[in-house]
């Protein structure tokens, strides 16, 4: 296989390691694309997008001013546009504009984001999930070949998560037949649209659509903020950036007011309701949350997202741990190379795990998308509830997962790994954001609990439920579980904590509602044991889904391979069990004997594990240019590197900085 050349010679402790691997390491590169096919693929669009430097930066991103910063993400999200547009999406074919690969990609020429990020992110996909087949042919073709630029404008400074609470409005008027819209206060006004303080020219908007004297809640409109010539906010339009954040910095994330700003009858998105020349309201849709869709389809490609970001995390924290070495063992000895501790194992090969864990479950979740979305074109949303109460629970738990394993590989590359060139800060504040963006953690896990509250009522009806739930048939009435050390006991342990926590709030819930409170108190009061329930849920889903699918995915690979792919998920499902003991001492018959075992044979599997720590983070085959990192890069030169780019600080560019004669001088003299 082609991997990344090495312009020097490799670390020497870094080549060691890449002898020690004993499985094949394509093989396990090729799983994780989801075929050979596929890596040659993605190789190709790779080459297109890399090989002619035009990703690269004179002065690091971080050294600019927040003007140049943005200026410049502009100019390499203006070649990788046309790059995208004229070459790689030939290769993937045009319905796959969303492919992983090109996302993979963008991260070459973005250590940030870009500020087009959410054109073909968010801005495409609502067109494509929310118009009617004509308004498709008018701007699907404009967006995709980027003759117009697009955000998503949903979140308003006063409302974020409660959606029904947003304040624009958009009222209809049938002499004229527009749309009127408005941003009636100041919490009205849209906040935090990625691309859409400087750089769109159009935006999806969701408001409250009004006509004939009625409120039909909230719709979404397409409109055109901006002259394309000139690039002009137009009259009625207020529209600005909100200021630097924690990361995010490249992506003119946006303000926009409108006063009372018109657009044509045509700009409502009426695939699922409509109104009429007269005005009249057809709602033509048969569940009341398809204007919902896009935010569906995130949730579930962020799963992919996050295996991404911790795969990259973790090549930089254990490239970067073969290379380090630090503190004498036994006096005379050399200072082992820090990958050889336990507890930097134990920090970093739940990470690779987790990779591949978030990487099959999110294969699959596509699967149960993709057949929910044909079940839809049939008419049938009776799946729909269950997706979305998946997709939330898996947009949660892998988000804060990811955030938490990227923020340890962080901590494993001690003081460097502080350092902006090391990547770990951007990749950290990045997934940070993912942990509210598209709805907050918390917000929804509570959507899956009230999925799970219902089933679980279902199920004691006797009730057969769906497949993702359907543990509650069998665990509903179960008392504690008999606890049974093997891999499948620990999966069907989480599925009994799960229905146990799941149980214990509907008992909550009907405890206080007995005792006088309304539903909707008693359901507030349980909310904290409601999110438990739900993640404890998720963790059954991603135990299950990681198991089964690795087992499958590995059936015809070589006995290596298969061994290394079995190894990681069995770690995982540890992993979680010693994390979660209290839950397993609560719900099942597991002895403090079993614990300890438990412990014993997780410890050796680090140790197993090992010698091949340095060829699985290889086989995530991540080039130099998509990892941006001092301390990751794969010949391992990584104290070189770091002198490199400390040279690159423009505070280094002459040897006295002008504030000596002007501040410090004068006060070493007394005369300030
Ligand atoms: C690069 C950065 C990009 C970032 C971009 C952004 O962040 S963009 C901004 C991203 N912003 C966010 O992500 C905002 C997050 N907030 C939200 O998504 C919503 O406000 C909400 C879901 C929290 C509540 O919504 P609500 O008050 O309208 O609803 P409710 O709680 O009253 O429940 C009523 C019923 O509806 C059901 N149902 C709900 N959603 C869906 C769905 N999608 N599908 C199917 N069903 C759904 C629910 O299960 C319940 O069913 P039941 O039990 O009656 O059978
Ligand atoms: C980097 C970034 C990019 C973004 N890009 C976009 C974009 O392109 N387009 C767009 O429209 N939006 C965008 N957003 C907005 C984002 O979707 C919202 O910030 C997010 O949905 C959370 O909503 P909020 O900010 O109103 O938080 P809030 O809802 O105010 O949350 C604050 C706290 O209250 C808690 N809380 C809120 N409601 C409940 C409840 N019912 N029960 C229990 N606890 C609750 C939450 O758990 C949280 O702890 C972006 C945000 C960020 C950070």
């Amino acid at each position: 296989m082609k991997i990344n050349k090495p312009k020097h010679d490799v670390n020497p402790d870094l080549a060691k390691e890449r002898l020690k691997c004993n499985f094949n390491i394509e093989e396990v590169t090729n799983i994780i694309d989801g075929g050979k096919d596929k890596t040659v693929q993605r190789k190709k669009i790779e080459d297109i997008a890399l090989n002619n430097g035009a990703s690269l930066d004179e002065v690091p991103e971080e050294c600019l001013s927040i003007k140049e910063r943005y200026e410049n993400a502009v100019r390499k999200s203006c070649v990788y546009g046309n790059l995208v547009r004229n070459e790689m999406l030939e290769i993937t074919g045009i319905e796959n504009f969303e492919s992983p690969v090109l996302r993979r990609t963008a991260d070459a020429f973005f250590k940030d984001i870009s500020p087009f990020m959410l054109h073909l992110g968010m801005f495409v996909p609502t067109l494509i999930g929310q118009c009617t087949p004509e308004q498709t042919a008018e701007w699907l073709p404009k967006a995709l070949d980027m003759q117009i630029i697009g955000a998503y404008a949903q979140t308003e400074l006063g409302h974020g998560t409660f959606i029904r609470g947003l304040e624009t409005t958009a009222t209809y008027n049938p002499e004229k037949e527009e749309f009127v819209l408005h941003s009636p206060t100041i919490t009205s006004y849209k906040w935090w649209a990625g691309g859409l303080g400087k750089t769109a020219n159009h935006c999806v908007v969701m408001a409250q659509l009004y006509t004939q004297g009625k409120c039909h809640g909230t719709h979404l409109f397409i409109v055109k903020i901006r002259d394309l010539d000139t690039h002009m906010p137009l009259p009625g339009i207020t529209v600005g950036e909100i200021g630097p954040r924690m990361g995010f910095s490249s992506a003119d994330n946006g303000f926009l007011r409108f006063d009372h700003f018109r657009i044509p009858r045509e700009n409502m998105l009426m695939k699922h309701a409509k109104v009429e020349k007269d005005g009249v309201y057809v709602k033509s849709a048969k569940h009341g949350k398809l204007t919902y869709g896009t935010m569906v389809f995130i949730r579930v490609t962020l799963v992919s997202e996050m295996s991404f970001n911790i795969s990259k995390a973790a090549t930089i924290a254990i490239r970067y741990s073969a290379v380090r070495r630090q503190t004498e063992l036994r006096p005379n000895e050399p200072e082992p190379q820090i990958l050889d501790y336990p507890t930097q194992q134990h920090k970093l090969f739940i990470c690779i795990a987790t990779a591949h864990a978030f990487q099959l479950t999110s294969c699959w979740l596509w699967n149960t998308f993709q057949a929910v979305l044909a079940d839809m074109k049939k008419g049938n949303v009776d799946t729909l509830p269950e997706l979305h109460a998946l997709s939330s629970c898996l947009k949660a738990v892998s988000t804060s997962d990811a955030l938490s394993h990227i923020e340890q590989c962080r901590f494993a590359c001690g003081g460097h790994g502080y350092m902006l060139s090391s990547n770990l800060p951007f990749i950290y504040s990045f997934v940070a954001a993912t942990r509210t963006y598209e709805g907050d953690y918390t917000v929804l896990l509570l959507q899956t609990a009230r999925f799970l509250v219902k089933a679980s009522e279902q199920a004691e009806a006797g009730k057969k439920l769906t497949q993702t739930v359907s543990y509650l048939n069998r665990t509903a009435n179960a008392d504690r579980l008999n606890w049974d050390n093997t891999h499948e006991g620990i999966i069907k342990s989480f599925q009994v904590i799960a229905a146990g926590k799941i149980g214990q709030c509907v008992k909550s819930i009907r405890d206080r509602t007995a005792s006088g409170m309304d539903y909707e108190d008693a359901w507030l009061m349980t909310t904290v044991q409601l999110v438990g329930a739900a993640e404890a849920h998720c963790r059954a889903v991603l135990l299950n889904t990681y198991w089964s699918e690795m087992r499958k995915i590995t059936e015809a690979s070589s006995a290596d391979v298969k061994k290394v792919m079995h190894q990681l998920a069995v770690l995982y499902l540890m992993y979680w069990a010693l994390e979660k003991t209290g839950d397993l001492l609560k719900y099942s018959s597991v002895s403090k004997k079993d614990l300890d075992e438990l412990q014993r044979r997780y410890e050796e599997l680090l140790a197993e594990l090992r010698p091949n720590a340095v060829g699985l983070v290889d086989a995530f085959d991540l080039r130099d240019e998509i990892l941006h990192s001092s301390l990751g890069s794969y010949d391992g030169r990584v104290y070189e590197r770091l002198i490199e780019e400390a040279h690159k600080s423009p505070l280094n560019d002459e040897p006295v900085n002008q504030s000596f004669h002007k501040y410090t001088k004068p006060l070493m003299l007394g005369k300030l």
